[in-house]
């Protein structure tokens, strides 16, 4: 082998989408090249505009761009391909060039860059391989129309530079008057200069571009642009060797595993004194940090057989996409020493390892419980107190904050529960909840925020005699201790964090040292909570405070799906906690990615939207099928139907099987359950998912909120706006979860909910 060979991530993304036959020939030609890249029938020739880029023919049509990087410590020279395509679009102007802020090789495609924004710049294009004459692109110069104001006018090419944006971008950048050029100029841009020139597109501040986009990747030294060989040491590449025809044959799918953006990159790799957390709006990849971090921090281990990382998450479905995710992230051995467990089966296994066979008890729902204490009630012929508002008592503030006596009660803070309770109502209430207690005891069943707080205190009194340990010192004597010596994880990785309870964080905290760094890495989106698990962190030992971070590039969404989902989400009343004292919010939250608007239609009748539903999957069926954008998949499991509630579920998977001869899969909390191909289930269900194509159908009102909540806006003010943000939660989520296209509808009126979208849609 005389030459070594890299793909440049972008040029690995053009692959991607190339015809079969040209894929293989490329395989053909990086056997050649690192044969010989001088061999004639690849004809290496330097590019005019940049010494330091050449082209080399792939086949008649399509050449290879590449550069020389560097030579190895053996004497080998290394080169990386930067971009691969039609002759017809290697231009003489195109560049590499070494970013001055992150010091990584960066390329700058103007051949996609609009005809208007390169004409508006002065800028010609020159065809490397012209077809005839040299001609400039594009031929007949149609007069400029007279410019809007440029999008960007308040910046200037300095400040640009200053950020980190690619030289040979600034002034078409400065230039651009539309969304639509500047998208044209930046499909092939560099990662780093797309960040900055969309995020001040879409309204950030300078400064805080300058702190989210730029600080963390900036060097602590400014690179040398001449030394490439430097610049390609820091830049991920994929190395052109067997491997990389399976690379390229499984496509967009495994760029997670490969290219962290450089801010997601720091979050995995940075050392944290004690807790930490990131978070960002849907899709902008904290499962992805999450699971480089199980991998950053199970590398770091020392040798062994045991398993010092837990990955939790809130539902088992979850747990399972994480496991099989991480699976194909990290070498088995690796693997071994990661258990993956969903929160509820952890605390369940906490329970049962601190009990005997006589004292276990079986789990029920909330909503069993409310059933029994509606019995309860109805037996004593209670009539002041709402079974729901008594478990959602007991749930949130006894439970939720460990509340172990009734005098204890009485003092407790009963933050967001609205109804205020007076001394002698708290009285009751205790007795009343004493009572369901015995109840369920006598019946050997417990809910599961019993069986987590159950798990915490056991969880606690080990780490204290832990503690106790340590402070008696090596030499006292621990023979007849009965407590295991340690604690049980080294590191605590958690996914979905915004829905856990105050108990499993107490229980969470006690099974990792809080004395060694690293022990607990959160991922969670407060706009994403559907539960009624709202917690301060740092009451509950878990202290994050100044390792906190935040995500703001959506990876799965287009533009077009968030701007909606945006409106459901915040209509600039709702306000997010931070999972401690503080606020989150969405701000800077964006995508790059685009697609068409998604659909909001109502229909007179169920019967009608389902029909229209129907009408909605076959063609996307179809079109998935048939390659939309070149690219043809199995539809089975990228198309899926969301509702609020199980009921419809039934009814919509009826419909579709029986009317429209439509296979389905039923979402359940182990997964999707079934052979069809197209997934349904309920909002609940969607968390953590994301689909190709999504519908969300029966958004009326009285369903989303549920029609019941409506008493609570004269009787508690609190929780009606409790159970509104709930509801805005589980749309935002569902509504989310589309990668290309969504469409929403609803029969009769509306939800509420809709009002904001319907708003901007109608305009
Ligand atoms: N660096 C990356 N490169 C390519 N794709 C990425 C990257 N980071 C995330 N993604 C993709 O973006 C999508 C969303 O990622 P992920 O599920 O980690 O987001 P999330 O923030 O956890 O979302 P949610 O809060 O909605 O659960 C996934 O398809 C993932 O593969």
């Amino acid at each position: 082998m005389t030459a070594r060979l890299s793909l440049y991530r972008k040029a690995e993304q053009e692959l991607y989408k190339l015809d079969r036959v040209v894929k293989a020939q490329f395989y053909d030609f990086c056997h050649l090249f690192r044969q010989n890249p001088e061999q004639p029938g690849l004809d290496l020739k330097k590019l005019k505009g940049d010494s330091r880029i050449y082209r080399a023919k792939i086949n008649q049509s399509y050449r290879a761009l590449l550069a020389p990087v560097g030579v190895d410590a053996d004497g080998t020279p290394s080169w990386l391909v930067v971009a691969v395509r039609h002759r017809k679009d290697v231009y003489d102007q195109l560049q590499v060039a070494v970013n001055r802020v992150t010091g990584e090789i960066e390329f700058v495609d103007l051949a996609v860059v609009g005809d208007s924004a390169l004409r508006r710049a002065g800028i010609t294009l020159t065809p490397a391989e012209p077809e005839t004459a040299p001609a400039a692109k594009p031929a007949a110069v149609a007069p400029v129309p007279p410019p809007a104001p440029p999008m960007l006018a308040g910046y200037d090419a300095e400040q640009l530079k200053e950020l980190g944006v690619a030289d040979q971008l600034i002034d078409l950048a400065l230039a651009v008057t539309s969304d639509a050029e500047l998208d044209e100029l930046l499909e092939g841009a560099p990662p780093l200069s797309k960040d900055i020139l969309y995020g001040l597109a879409s309204g950030m501040s300078i400064d805080a571009v300058r702190e989210e986009i730029t600080a963390p990747v900036r060097l602590a030294e400014e690179p040398d642009p001449a030394d490439l060989a430097a610049a390609f040491a820091r830049t991920t590449v994929t190395t052109v060797d067997k491997h990389v025809q399976a690379a390229i044959e499984e496509g967009d799918f495994r760029a997670w595993r490969v290219y962290l953006h450089p801010i997601q990159q720091k979050i995995v790799e940075r050392r944290y004194g004690g807790p930490a957390r990131v978070s960002g709006g849907p899709g902008t990849g904290k499962t992805v940090v999450a699971l480089h971090r199980v991998k950053h921090l199970a590398g770091a281990l020392p040798p062994g057989t045991d398993k010092p990382i837990l990955v939790t998450t809130f539902t088992a479905n979850l747990a399972n996409d994480l496991r099989s995710r991480l699976a194909s992230l990290i070498e088995p051995h690796l693997m071994e020493r990661v258990d993956v467990t969903h929160i509820d089966q952890l605390a369940a296994r906490v329970v049962g390892e601190n009990t005997t066979q006589r004292t276990r008890k079986r789990r029920i729902s909330d909503h069993a419980a409310v059933t029994e204490m509606r019995q309860l009630l109805l037996e004593l012929d209670e009539r002041r107190w709402d079974a729901e508002f008594l478990v959602e008592e007991w749930e949130q503030v006894i439970l939720g904050q460990a509340v172990q006596s009734r005098s204890a009660y009485f003092q407790v803070r009963r933050a967001g529960r609205g109804r205020a309770l007076s001394r002698p109502e708290r009285s009751q209430v205790w007795k009343l909840i004493e009572q369901l207690t015995a109840r369920l005891d006598k019946l050997g069943v417990e809910t599961w925020g019993q069986a987590a707080e159950r798990a915490a205190r056991f969880e606690m009194e080990r780490a204290a005699a832990i503690e106790a340990r340590r402070a008696a010192g090596p030499s006292a004597d621990h023979s007849s201790d009965s407590i295991r010596p340690g604690y049980w994880y080294r590191h605590i990785v958690v996914d979905e964090a915004q829905d856990l309870r105050a108990a499993h964080w107490k229980m969470l905290r006690a099974m990792a040292d809080p004395t060694l760094p690293d022990d607990i890495f959160i991922a969670g989106d407060t706009h994403q909570r559907i539960y009624d698990h709202q917690v301060s962190l740092g009451a509950l030992g878990v202290h994050i405070r100044g390792r906190s971070a935040r995500l703001t590039l959506s990876y799965r969404t287009t533009r077009e799906i968030l701007a909606r989902a945006l409106l459901i989400a915040e209509d600039g009343r709702v306000s997010y906690d931070d999972l401690d004292d503080g606020t989150d919010t969405l701000a800077g939250y964006r995508s790059i990615l685009h697609g068409p608007p998604p659909a909001f239609a109502g229909y007179g009748s169920w019967e009608d939207e389902l029909a229209e539903l129907a009408t909605t999957l076959a063609d996307w069926r179809t079109e998935l099928s048939t390659g939309e954008k070149g690219v043809s998949v199995d539809p089975a499991g990228h198309i899926a139907v969301c509702v609020a509630d199980h009921e419809r579920v039934s009814q919509v998977m009826d419909y579709l099987t029986a009317k429209a001869g439509l296979t389905c899969a039923e979402l359940t909390k182990d997964g999707p359950v079934g052979d069809g191909g197209i997934h349904v289930g309920t909002m609940h269900r969607f968390k953590g998912l994301e689909y190709q194509r999504l519908a969300i159908v029966g958004v009326s009102e009285g369903v989303l909120p549920r029609a019941g909540v409506e008493r609570y806006r004269k009787e508690d003010p609190v929780r009606y706006e409790r159970e509104l943000r709930k509801a805005r939660s589980l749309l935002f989520v569902a509504a989310t979860r589309a990668r290309d296209a969504l469409a929403v509808s609803w029969h009769g009126t509306p939800s509420p909910l809709l009002a904001e979208v319907r708003g901007l849609v109608a305009s």
